[in-house]
């Protein structure tokens, strides 16, 4: 379902379809919306967001980040922005960058140590992020200072690195949403 949605998103931002196309598509998608309405969920047993073995954990806001190492100190996967992150001329938007060093960042910094939230994602965008272009995204564990954690990540394309970030996790204390 998440894989058709993507596809879909990627397709519809790339399309200039026929007005009559635009409106059966708009009435499709209607009625998907209308049929999974009844299905509706506390937030604890929705499947998107939950789903670590899947790409951006089965969440089609998130870039499908698809995870190849994964431990304590290190997250190694790749990426492939579609035309739905597209933000002009070719290149990634600049929003949808921290999104997926947001997901591997903070799924390195929840790994086997107690739960923390971002408190800030430091981006530099240093070439062009190319959309369609299979990318390698690092996540590494640099240091921990009290509650804090201090990450590392970088976008690579090729032997290019198009973005690192350093990011800041903070370790939540007791009742801490
Ligand atoms: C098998 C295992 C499976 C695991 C599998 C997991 C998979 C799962 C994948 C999840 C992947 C998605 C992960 C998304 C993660 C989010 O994106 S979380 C959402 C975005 N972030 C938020 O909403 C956080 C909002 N902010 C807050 O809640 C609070 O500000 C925080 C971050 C908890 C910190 O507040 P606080 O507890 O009051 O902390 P506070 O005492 O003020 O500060 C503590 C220290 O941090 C420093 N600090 C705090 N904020 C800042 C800042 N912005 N700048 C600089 N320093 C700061 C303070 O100066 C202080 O430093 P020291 O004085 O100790 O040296």
């Amino acid at each position: 379902m998440i894989e058709a949605l993507r596809l879909l998103q990627a397709r519809m931002t790339g399309a200039g379809p026929p007005p009559e196309t635009v409106t059966e598509t708009a009435e499709t998608l209607e009625k998907l919306a209308a049929a999974l309405e009844p299905f509706t969920v506390p937030e604890a047993a929705q499947i998107v967001g939950h789903r670590t073995d899947l790409p951006g954990r089965g969440q089609a806001m998130a870039p499908p980040v698809h995870i190849e190492e994964w431990d304590e100190e290190h997250v190694l996967g790749h990426v492939t922005f579609s035309r739905f992150y597209l933000g002009g001329n070719g290149a990634v938007h600049g929003g949808a960058i921290p999104l997926a060093f947001d997901e591997v960042m903070g799924r390195l910094a929840n790994t086997g140590r107690p739960r923390a939230r971002t408190a800030y994602l430091h981006v530099n965008y240093r070439k062009i992020t190319p959309v369609g272009s299979r990318l390698r995204v690092e996540a590494r564990f640099e240091r921990e200072e009290g509650r804090k954690r201090i990450l590392a990540g970088a976008l690579v394309d090729g032997e290019t690195v198009v973005a690192d970030a350093e990011g800041l996790f903070v370790t939540l204390k007791p009742g801490q949403p």
